[in-house]
């Protein structure tokens, strides 16, 4: 099974005249030393990279990482959104921001942000697909670990308003060996204001809330909500759970699980939507004998928790703090609780995860005692 390959290839080095330190706000002259390419998305590259003060000896002590510097073109409106989010962010379960600097790469003459953050060795969908293979799903209990900590990550964000609107498995970032999780890709989250409206077309497909589908411009974090349902039966399932084709056949797919979306939903959504709503009813079952029947491998509580999730209606999905106190999550707050990463045969506690920093408590408030350990 794979993760990304530990040893560093050949490197590239440059020295940057200001990088800023993200803790301290202070800026310094830095070597960069760039190794090999780990990710790429639609609008820039992730590579593997270290980094010294330009004024350190090149001794192994001097060099700080191995960390993931994500670069972007600089200067748009867009973009400096996720400089601006990763700044004002400092949780366990989101990914750290280290330093950031801009740089003019003389082939293009553009210049890039890029972003030094800390480096996770894989993501979800790699994790996901390594079991796919062996015709496997990951174990109960790393699913466990895994959703409530995206859960864990979520209730901190959207306390603040921050949306990750775009909520899927390979943004989400993982440590097979710890089962340490966080978040990524901040590129195009968003501080959501009540009754504000933002851009529907967002979010990668067949993780989209039903309200984005159908146009919607006024939603809220609750869209998250939705990819965090769709990326929890994505661990059942081995493979995602509604795809869809095109915008619309998305709409469809959802509509075979829970029925074709009420007219009040659709309405409420977008009054001017003139697409497909699927009102033919494709299924005589009910939903909850369809999704016990497509989550026949889950437990009772699991389904339960994917069926009070995958809803339609936007307000009736559990909040964050709601999703970690569903019984799904029971076992993980019982001190015995041991979990064995893949690969290893020492088992870890999971402990650590109820250790509420106190803008978590604040956020949790009456919800607290749910989340003490036994
Ligand atoms: N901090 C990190 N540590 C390790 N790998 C990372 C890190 N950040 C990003 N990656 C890898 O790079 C990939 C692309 O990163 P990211 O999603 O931030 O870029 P993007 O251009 O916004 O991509 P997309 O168009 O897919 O949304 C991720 O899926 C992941 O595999």
């Amino acid at each position: 099974m794979s993760s990304r390959p530990a040893q560093l290839p050949q490197a590239t080095a440059y020295t940057m005249d200001s990088v800023t330190d993200n803790h301290t706000g202070l800026s310094s002259p830095m070597v960069v030393k760039e190794y090999n390419e780990i990710g790429k998305g639609a609008f820039g590259t992730v590579v593997q990279a270290k980094l010294k003060f330009d004024s350190a000896p090149d001794t192994p002590d001097s060099w700080y990482g191995p960390f993931a510097i994500k670069r972007v073109p600089a200067q748009t409106e867009y973009k400096s959104r996720e400089l601006e989010t990763l700044r004002a962010v400092n949780h366990p379960n989101v990914i750290q921001l280290k330093y950031f600097f801009d740089k003019l790469d003389p082939r293009d003459n553009i210049v890039y942000q890029n972003l030094v953050m800390e480096c996770l060795p894989s993501t979800l969908q790699i994790e996901i697909k390594n079991y796919r293979v062996h015709q496997l799903i990951l174990p109960l209990s790393h699913i466990k670990v895994y959703s409530y900590q995206i859960a864990r990550a979520m209730m901190y964000l959207h306390a603040q308003g921050i949306c990750h609107r775009d909520i899927k498995p390979s943004n989400i970032l993982i440590d097979p060996k710890t089962l340490v999780l966080k978040i990524c890709d901040f590129g195009s989250a968003k501080k959501l204001e009540p009754n504000a409206p933002s851009v529907s077309y967002i979010c990668s497909r067949f993780y989209r809330a039903p309200e984005l589908i159908v146009g919607c411009q006024i939603y809220s974090t609750k869209i998250d909500i939705w990819g965090l349902g769709c990326v929890i039966a994505e661990m059942f399932l081995g493979r995602a759970i509604f795809q869809g084709e095109d915008p619309y056949l998305q709409l469809r797919e959802i509509s075979k699980l829970l029925g074709p979306p009420g007219k009040e939903f659709v309405y409420r959504s977008n009054p001017g939507y003139d697409g497909p709503t699927y009102s033919t009813k494709l299924f005589s079952s009910s939903i909850p004998t369809r999704f016990a029947k497509v989550f026949n491998n889950a437990s009772t509580d699991a389904v339960d928790l994917l069926m009070h999730v995958l809803v339609y209606e936007p307000e009736l999905r559990p909040t964050p703090r709601r999703i970690m106190c569903h019984q799904f999550f029971d076992d993980l707050k019982n001190r015995e609780f041991r979990v064995r990463p893949r690969n290893r045969t020492d088992e870890l506690s999971v402990e650590h995860l109820f250790r509420f920093s106190d803008y978590e408590l604040q956020v949790l408030g009456s919800l607290t005692s749910h989340l003490q350990l036994y």
